[in-house]
């Protein structure tokens, strides 16, 4: 993660990496798509679509920042859960402050508490507790949420504090050493706690500018237009899939993934009318589940072509034609070849 380009030469300007986490539907993709002004991050009504580490970068006259937008923080259960995982805590040892997404609208939870406790053991690093979807509740209800989250702060902090006096003293001994653990101080907590929501705008703007000012004096990262880092394929493959599964509510939760094989530009186009064509495959673990997907007649498949076509438009600045195929492979998410031939 090395610098490219030096252009503002304001010895103020600050640049580096933040990222988003939080529990499954906290509004992580919608926030980095609200910070960063177009959409990158893919965002869907199903928990844990977010598999993908995707960059958004915002930039301001003050500095730049780069947004790592990581799959929910959740326990492992499968292997590819498990790669999540290690994912995450990757991600978080790489970056210069840590966004904790906690819904305005939902009793903090167990959840919360957990991807709390996990970015308190990174250590030391600044922690800003993003209150999400302010928009969904009342002034005095946002102001109880941001006490709670306050206080779940104050509460993960001085555990992990506790802790990290608790286990200096058992290396002590172990080494026949005294050690008399440091007072917990009266001030541990988030960094900061700020309300946002990503739908009516309120408090983004002032969100990025938190952020940055929590990365170092730096030149920018990234050459000045640059959205997201993620190569085109990838972007791809996430849209078709995000289509793929707002089509189907419940029958098909994480079993589907999607590869875009490759992208070429058709020969013999006018120069001002070009087209791409694109090849996409659906991956499926079982033959009734590709029969969801294709639906009565490939009526399904249709549809999921036709709104992805138009987002890889879009993304692509040109007339697509969007080649479909579903397949299936057997246990996917537990097989490391397979996995890893999905780019997982
Ligand atoms: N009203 C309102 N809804 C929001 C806001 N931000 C997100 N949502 C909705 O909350 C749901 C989840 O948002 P996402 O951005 O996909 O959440 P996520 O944390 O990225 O979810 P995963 O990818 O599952 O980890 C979606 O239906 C969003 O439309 C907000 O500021 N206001």
């Amino acid at each position: 993660m090395v610098g490219t380009e030096f252009s503002p030469t304001d010895a103020d300007f600050r640049a580096g990496f933040a990222v988003l986490v939080g529990r499954p539907n906290a509004g992580k993709s919608t926030l980095t798509n609200a910070l960063v002004g177009e959409k990158v991050a893919i965002t869907s009504n199903r928990p844990q679509t977010t598999r993908h580490t995707i960059r958004g970068i915002v930039h301001r006259a003050d500095g730049q920042l780069v947004l790592v937008d990581t799959p929910g923080v959740h326990r492992p259960r499968t292997l590819l859960g498990e790669r999540l995982n290690d994912l995450v805590a990757e991600t978080l040892s790489e970056v210069d402050v840590l966004g904790l997404c906690i819904p305005a609208n939902e009793k903090i939870g167990p959840g919360d508490k957990f991807v709390a406790e996990q970015l308190a053991q990174t250590g030391g690093r600044p922690i800003v507790a993003i209150v999400t979807k302010a928009d969904t509740v009342s002034r005095q209800q946002l102001a109880e949420q941001l006490m709670a989250v306050e206080a779940l702060g104050r509460e993960v902090l001085t555990a992990e504090f506790t802790e990290t006096e608790r286990r200096k003293g058992i290396r002590a001994q172990k080494k026949g050493k005294s050690y008399s653990p440091r007072e917990v101080p009266t001030d541990l907590g988030f960094t900061d706690v700020i309300p946002v929501s990503a739908v009516d705008g309120f408090q983004v703007e002032a969100l990025g500018a938190l952020l940055i000012s929590h990365m170092p004096v730096s030149p920018p990262l990234y050459p000045e237009g640059e959205l997201t880092d993620e190569p085109e394929l990838t972007m791809i493959a996430e849209l078709v899939r995000e289509a793929a599964l707002e089509g189907v509510r419940d029958e098909l939760p994480h079993s589907l993934a999607a590869v875009c094989e490759d992208m070429i530009e058709r020969e013999g186009r006018p120069e001002d009318d070009p087209m791409v064509d694109v090849h996409v495959s659906l991956y499926v673990e079982r033959p009734s589940q590709k029969a969801i997907v294709i639906g009565k007649g490939g009526a399904r498949l249709r549809e999921i072509g036709a709104t992805s076509r138009k987002q890889i438009e879009k993304l692509l600045g040109t007339k697509v034609y969007l080649d479909l195929h579903v397949k299936v492979a057997r246990e996917w998410q537990r097989d490391p070849r397979q996995l890893s031939r999905l780019g997982f």
